[in-house]
């Protein structure tokens, strides 16, 4: 039936539905997102740019089931996390979301092998120890597992964030400004990493930046401004054609 597998292979791995997030700036509402309609297609890498304050973070963290919106929907899969109670929405997210922060959020008390174990030890879910392998040994960092964040890069952190948020073979992995604190080299070192993960597994990543060359890895690019989608192209067809 090859309907049926063409329709499986551009299923959404995220779609959200007339998403608004109003937050309180001292009895001052700011509306953050004013209705976003997007849908996420698994196994395509997305850019979410815009200027500052456009509401590109606020994207992310509700569509991540970090932050709740104020109205709208967000689909995970089937699954609508709009609907979920706290303790579904935290099961959800350890078992089909990663997360790759600007940052890195390692914990430094933990070893690299502790760091990207942590959301199976949380989940409670088995190690498929190929798997953690075949991570491992993707993001390089195969070498240092017995090492501390402290003793390692800032890119070589990076690496291990983006094993931790793969670890659990999440359905998406949504980063935000994860070349924000790295180096030009180090940077595109990462973003090719990222870009082999959607071409080699399939994987569905959303990713916020600011940074142009950052955004041309990714095969779409949603720009946001006063939190509305104002441009969403598709690279790789404009590729395709040119
Ligand atoms: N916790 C909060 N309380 C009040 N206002 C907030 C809060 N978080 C975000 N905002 C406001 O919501 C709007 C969108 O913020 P958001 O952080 O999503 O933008 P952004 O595009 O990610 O910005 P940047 O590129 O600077 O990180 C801004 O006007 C911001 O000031």
């Amino acid at each position: 039936m090859p309907l049926l597998t063409a329709d499986r292979a551009a299923s959404a791995a995220v779609r959200v539905q007339e998403l608004t997030r109003t937050y309180d700036a001292g009895g001052q509402p700011v509306t953050a997102l004013d209705g976003i309609d997007a849908t996420f297609v698994r196994g395509t890498f997305t850019a979410v740019m815009g200027p500052s304050g456009s509401g590109k973070s606020t994207l992310l963290q509700t569509a991540a089931g970090l932050d709740r919106p104020t109205s709208g929907r967000v689909f995970v899969g089937d699954t609508e996390m709009t609907r979920l109670s706290e303790a579904a929405l935290t099961r959800l997210r350890r078992t089909k979301i990663g997360f790759v922060f600007q940052m890195f959020n390692l914990i430094g008390a933990l070893n690299v092998e502790e760091n990207i174990t942590l959301p199976l030890r949380l989940s409670g879910a088995r190690p498929d120890r190929r798997w953690l392998a075949e991570v491992t040994h993707r993001v390089g960092v195969t070498n240092q597992l017995h090492r501390r964040p402290a003793e390692l890069s800032g890119g070589q952190q990076q690496r291990v964030a983006i094993a931790r948020a793969l670890a659990i073979r999440p359905d998406v992995v949504f980063a935000d400004e994860p070349t924000g604190a790295l180096d030009s080299h180090t940077a595109s070192a990462v973003l090719e990493l990222l870009r082999s993960i959607v071409d080699d597994h399939g994987q569905t990543i959303i990713m916020v930046t600011h940074d142009p060359v950052a955004a041309s890895y990714a095969d779409r690019v949603v720009t946001l401004a006063d939190g509305r989608i104002v441009a969403d192209r598709n690279q790789r067809e404009a590729e395709a054609v040119a």
